[in-house]
């Protein structure tokens, strides 16, 4: 028999090399740079800090991390500053269709923020402490506040494509496993070791969200529910989404809950929202599948009302919280 090469499979289609490559990831220990398999020191992340400082006239009081396909919620931000990952020392890089790659700094109504389009998720070959990294640096630059959007499938029978989930919990089903952004030694500087997570989504955020819906009069795609991060790429087989459902879980991605650890722990306040791109699949007679496009799209069909959504959160945040410093 004629042996096989590498064209003979998957059809022939051609090798896609990854958008970028990614920077090694060190397992055995310091590259004597601070920077180790467990994370990077607090002096490597300051220097990163201050080089972002360096850059911008204005600290930032709020953070964004936008979604898959979200990213165009940093267009409403004024006075832009764009830096490229790949232009800030020791920071990864985005290898995901639909995430840019760059942080945004500039005012969203007046307020200084800084927004990452483009997040890192652990399928891209990252691990938990680096998807996690530009957290700490948010805080380190000055952030009180983080705001974390992901797309997500919908679990809950009652979710729509195009619906967006406030975040009141998640499970951390990764962190069953130990698999958990905190994982390694503890440095105090940025929180306790046993960090709490039962008021992990802050409660008066919610409240203001859920005023801020009925204001746009969106508030019948607007819901509150239960997300999960699961450590992907696949989407999840029907067997898999039904015990999620059968957990409590009403939205599944690829994010935000490691995020979400990694900014309580270091006392960041957070609002999640979750836009849901896809109804998960939860019976073998459903013809449809989950896909990256169509997360995509999804993305784009609700990015004009994500963005009013977002600017007046960031506007109402900081009038509450000027209220109560
Ligand atoms: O969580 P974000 O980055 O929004 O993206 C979600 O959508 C992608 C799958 O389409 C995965 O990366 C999943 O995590
Ligand atoms: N894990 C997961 N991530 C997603 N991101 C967008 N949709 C989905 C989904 O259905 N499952």
């Amino acid at each position: 028999m004629a042996p096989i090469n590498a064209n003979d499979i998957n059809d022939a289609k051609a090798f896609v090399p990854a958008k970028k490559a990614l920077p090694e990831v060190d397992t055995e220990g310091s590259n004597g740079n601070g920077i180790t398999s467990k994370g990077y020191s607090y002096e490597t992340l300051l220097e990163i800090a201050n080089f972002l400082l360096s850059r911008v006239s204005d600290k930032p009081h709020i953070g964004i991390i936008c979604g898959s396909g979200m990213g165009s919620l940093a267009e409403t931000i004024s006075d832009a500053v764009k830096i490229s990952y790949e232009d800030i020392p020791n920071f990864p890089v985005s290898t995901v269709e639909g995430h840019h790659g760059q942080l945004v700094f500039g005012k969203i109504c007046g307020v200084p923020v800084v927004a990452m389009q483009g997040r890192f998720h652990y399928f891209e070959g990252y691990p938990l402490w680096k998807c996690c990294l530009p957290v700490r640096v948010m805080k380190l630059i000055g952030i009180k506040t983080l705001i974390v959007t992901n797309a997500a499938g919908g679990l809950n029978p009652n979710y729509k494509v195009g619906d967006i989930m406030i975040v009141k919990d998640h499970i951390n089903m990764m962190g069953f496993s130990g698999n958990n952004p905190l994982h390694g030694p503890n440095d105090e500087r940025f929180g306790p070791r046993f960090p709490p997570m039962s008021k992990a989504y802050n409660l008066e955020y919610r409240k203001i969200a859920k005023e801020i819906a009925k204001e746009l009069n969106i508030d019948d795609i607007v819901r509150e529910g239960v997300y999960t991060c699961l450590g992907g790429p696949n989407f999840e087989t029907v067997a898999e989404l039904n015990m999620l459902k059968m957990v409590g879980v009403d939205s599944v991605g690829m994010s935000t809950v490691h995020e979400v650890i990694t900014a309580r722990h270091c006392d960041l306040k957070v609002f999640a929202l979750s836009l849901i791109t896809n109804e998960c699949v939860t019976s073998y007679d459903i013809i449809g599948e989950a896909n990256h496009e169509e997360v995509l799209d999804v993305g784009r069909m609700r990015q004009d009302v994500l963005r009013q959504f977002v600017s007046r959160l960031v506007d109402r945040i900081t009038q509450l919280d000027a209220n109560n410093p």
